[in-house]
């Protein structure tokens, strides 16, 4: 923090590769960091995540692949020796020293000499907003405080890299959005690389510059926010992404064919076949809940109404579509359950994907763990 940007490092990974035993926790992973940029790993429990960031952290060794940070291999060093930050999902402040001495634990490591110790741990304090608590110990704080002490311990080195470990996942909902919006601010002061683990897309898709998303070890997208949330890889990153509604159909010629229910689409999506076996993909946010038919350019489909929740400014509805499919909408008007209603879905709002015979067990799993974005 010597200067308005403190430019982080560039970061190069190629076929990065963990096995434990003959399971492979991470496959080949690939992936080119610009000074600065913060990247989101996402994904469900298992997928790989924390292997991946261990690996970066030198809390781990790789067993084949190589790690570069700005053009200098570090993936045989110690991590000390790496000149990387960490921020861990249980804070891991050193319970016996208080907030000021937390921060300049890492400083005093290097030898900084101690006029200069004093003035970046001051500003450290005041970027996390923690001066009035710098003699406090970490037993005398809230979460979100500890929280800030272990960010401000981790950039106050300048590293050349950040790495964060579900730093939001003890906290709770408000605190939560509190400190997820000063990362993104501190990430914008300090513009310092940063790769950040989350199984939360919301966090995700709200904090990153770019997103990789992990299934089983394997990467299924990596892209910008706008990226994964509009054009989904496959059928697995759309459920993981809140595309919660599918539909198993036959296409041909624009048209899902799903049995008693045909849906028109306007975008066949990528790499799909005119025809063929596909699941027809939609958010719920999309799928429009009313008692009349639209009468428009939409398709209908006719759902019995069984869940109606209260989520301020909308409902949501599920409800028992063709073929016993369940639909998860959004209405302006609750419902009662048991009630016939009329489910609406813009073509261009439907994403279709290849279905392949072991989607349908993924996209249940990607459900269980993701959450729809707010
Ligand atoms: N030391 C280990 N020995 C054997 N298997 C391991 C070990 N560490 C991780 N694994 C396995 O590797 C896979 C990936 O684990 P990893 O911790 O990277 O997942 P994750 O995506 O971070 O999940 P979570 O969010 O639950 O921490 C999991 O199936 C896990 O059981």
């Amino acid at each position: 923090m010597t200067g308005e940007h403190s430019a982080g490092g560039a970061l190069r990974i190629r076929a990065l590769r963990r096995k434990f035993g003959s399971f492979a926790a991470l496959e080949s992973l690939d992936l080119d960091v610009p000074a600065g940029e913060f990247v989101a790993l996402l994904g469900p429990s298992g997928c790989g995540k924390s292997t991946a960031l261990n690996l970066l952290a030198g809390l781990l060794e790789p067993t084949t692949g190589a790690i570069s940070l700005d053009g200098r291999r570090i993936d045989r060093l110690p991590p000390e020796k790496r000149g990387i930050g960490m921020v861990f999902q249980n804070y891991a402040l050193f319970p016996h020293l208080t907030v000021a001495d937390n921060i300049a634990f890492g400083l005093r490591m290097r030898g900084c000499p101690k006029p200069e110790r004093v003035e970046r741990v001051r500003r450290a304090l005041d970027l996390v907003r923690l001066r009035a608590q710098a003699d406090r110990y970490p037993r005398q704080l809230s979460g979100g405080q500890q929280q800030r002490v272990a960010i401000a311990r981790a950039v106050v080195v300048e590293p050349r890299l950040v790495l964060m470990d579900e730093p939001l996942s003890n906290l709770d909902a408000s605190l939560r959005l509190d400190l997820r919006t000063e990362i993104r601010s501190l990430h914008q002061q300090l513009g310092l690389t940063t790769i950040y683990v989350t199984h939360d897309q919301v966090e995700a898709l709200s904090l990153a510059d770019r997103l990789v998303v992990l299934r089983d070890g394997a990467v299924q997208q990596v892209g910008t926010p706008a990226e994964v949330y509009e054009r989904p890889a496959n059928a697995f990153v759309a459920a993981f992404v809140g595309y919660r509604n599918s539909v198993p159909g036959k296409l041909t010629a624009g048209v899902v064919d799903a049995g008693p229910v045909a849906l028109r689409i306007d975008d066949p999506g990528s790499g799909l076949p005119e025809q063929g076996s596909v699941v027809a993909m939609i958010r719920p946010e999309d799928l429009l809940i009313t008692r009349e038919s639209g009468g428009g350019t939409g398709n209908e489909l006719s759902i019995d109404v069984r869940v109606c929740e209260y989520q301020g400014r909308t409902f949501a509805v599920e409800g028992t579509g063709p073929g016993g499919h369940l639909l998860h909408g959004r209405s302006d008007q609750p419902f009662r359950p048991g009630e016939r209603a009329v489910a609406v879905v813009a073509p261009d709002r439907i994403r279709t994907f290849p279905a392949p015979a072991e989607a349908a067990p993924a996209i249940d799993r990607a459900l269980l763990v993701g959450q729809e974005p707010s």
